[in-house]
């Protein structure tokens, strides 16, 4: 075999020749590993190999906020083997999620993604005809259009009524009120994709959930996922294949289960009366819709339960977390419900305007603890921005974080203080720049359902209860101390609910 270095250096070959080789390869290695786009938004490059990955720590999203006082809002970052460009402030989102959604709107074609979706579903289906037909449709869908007659908002307040006997039913004892705010949320989801509720005790709901979440719960698992977004290629090096085979196994069980009721519903189906989202997907591909099928609604389903579960219901608990600390809030909160609704009056939407505090207190909740802190674009062509280059199939992280905590708009951003969105004379002031749905062609369809849950819900239990620390437990749980995994999410949390 011949020896590339003889190749090169013929009879030159000695020690110091040989040197200066491998010199001028580390040299290359480290222009190829530092070199970036031409003209691309500044920022670190880390280490050869790892990139930045190492020093982003537990919270990536207050690290990059940081980084912008540095690199400015529009900056790169070197994770593994992606370039990936964040912005982190809101104008400059607001510019190309807003101005250019066929710019920024994508979403990466992870290979490990592809063989357990299948490209199907909505959360990680790309830009295109497919994506923007199925989304319009969920979008209407998910506002209660071709719904039937139940509207949205009795399927949530319904679930209040449950939500509120479970909490009587543990007669003023500590219990456990993650799990039961997710059970209710689910709950909600479930009524309207599949037109039926559980009971919170009840086996089969119990695992869908676990099925649904196991994910979350993981902070290993959050972890692996993080780093195959960024390296996908070690998807097919242990301990990465373990991961991708638990979430391809998870995947097909909670697929087998919606493709069960999906039969049922094709056995019971109705076209004058469609029950529910399953329905009015049937609808469209009976009528032979371009994009509709029986495949793609499976994964349909799938993305909605996950994305409109653990959302939600961690909003639902660091309402909980915060009530705690700030039991003075808690008493203005049931004040304002009890001077518009009554003590004893249904909570409905239509109380919502009037209800100036209590709209304060959920703009700031929304802000203070981002639920999904970072969602991941995809550039759909080249585009000049702000100045740089950004080439096509780039990943962009938009940080939603840095939009609520930025200290060039936010007074004392830490804090967490309705008051900053009451005027003078105690009315609700809307804020465009709390944007924890995103924004553009990708905002969350399901924003409209979450939105009416957290006030129905919330309302409704503050109505009734009197949300207090868990005797036996040692102090109450910090605000900032939490699971940080795909989703920003308090610990379980143990509480005791003192009726009224
Ligand atoms: C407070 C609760 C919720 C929050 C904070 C939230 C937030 C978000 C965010 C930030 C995105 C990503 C947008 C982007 O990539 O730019 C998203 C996408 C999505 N959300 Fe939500 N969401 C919530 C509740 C829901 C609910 C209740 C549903 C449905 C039942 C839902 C369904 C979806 C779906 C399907 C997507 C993917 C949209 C797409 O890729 O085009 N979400 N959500």
């Amino acid at each position: 075999m011949y020896n590339p270095l003889v190749l090169l250096l013929g009879e030159n070959l000695n020690a110091p020749n040989t040197l200066c080789v491998f010199g001028a390869i580390f040299v290359a290695s480290l222009y190829y590993w530092y070199k970036r786009p031409n003209n691309f938004p500044p920022g670190p490059r880390g280490i050869p190999l790892l990139g930045y990955m190492p020093f982003m720590g537990k919270y990536p999203e207050a690290k990059l906020l940081k980084l912008s006082e540095t690199y400015g809002p529009v900056m790169s970052i070197r994770l593994a083997t992606a370039e990936v460009v964040v912005f982190n402030e809101f104008n400059t989102l607001h510019e190309a999620l807003i101005k250019h959604p066929n710019k920024f709107s994508g979403r990466i074609d992870f290979e490990w993604m592809k063989d357990i979706s299948k490209n199907l579903g909505l959360v990680t289906v790309d830009y295109g005809p497919f994506f923007r037909s199925q989304r319009k449709f969920g979008f209407h869908t998910l506002r209660g259009f071709g719904m039937g007659k139940k509207s949205m908002e009795s399927r949530v307040i319904e679930e209040a009524a449950f939500l509120n006997e479970n909490f009587r039913s543990h007669e003023g004892k500590p219990f456990e009120v993650k799990s039961i705010l997710r059970a209710a949320v689910a709950n909600n989801a479930s009524s309207v994709i599949f037109g039926k509720r559980y009971s919170y005790d009840d086996k089969e709901f119990a695992k869908i959930i676990e099925i649904m979440l196991e994910e979350f719960e993981d902070q290993a698992f959050a972890a692996v996922n993080l780093i195959l977004f960024f390296a996908p290629k070690l998807v097919n090096i242990p301990p990465f294949t373990k991961f991708h085979r638990q979430y391809a196994r998870s995947t097909r069980i909670f697929i087998d289960m919606i493709r069960k009721s999906v039969i049922e519903h094709e056995e019971t189906y109705d076209e004058e009366n469609p029950r529910d989202f399953i329905d009015a997907f049937l609808k469209e591909i009976k009528a032979g819709s371009d994009f509709f099928s029986n495949e793609q609604l499976f994964f349909y389903v799938r993305d909605l339960m996950i994305a409109g579960t653990e959302t939600t219901s961690t909003y639902l608990t660091w309402t909980c977390v915060i009530l705690l600390h700030y039991p003075q809030m808690q008493k203005k909160l049931r004040q304002e419900i009890n001077e518009i609704i009554g003590p004893s009056g249904t909570v409905q939407m239509s109380h919502k305007p009037k209800m100036h505090y209590t709209s304060a207190f959920i703009q700031e909740l929304l802000r203070f603890r981002t639920a999904l802190p970072m969602t991941y674009h995809k550039m759909n062509e080249d585009a000049e921005f702000n100045g740089y280059s950004i080439p096509k199939d780039t990943m962009v992280l938009v940080n939603m974080w840095a939009v609520h905590n930025d200290p060039n708009v936010w007074e004392e951003p830490l804090q967490f203080n309705p008051q900053r969105f009451l005027d003078a004379d105690g009315k609700f002031i809307v804020s465009n720049q709390v944007i924890p749905f995103s924004l553009g062609a990708r905002r969350c369809v399901g924003e409209q359902l979450a939105r009416m849950e957290i006030f129905l819900l919330l309302v409704s239990i503050i109505q009734k209860f009197e949300i207090l620390p868990d005797p036996d437990a040692e102090k109450i749980p910090a605000l900032d101390d939490a699971v940080n995994g795909l989703i920003y999410s308090p610990f379980p949390l143990r509480i005791v609910a003192k009726q009224i």
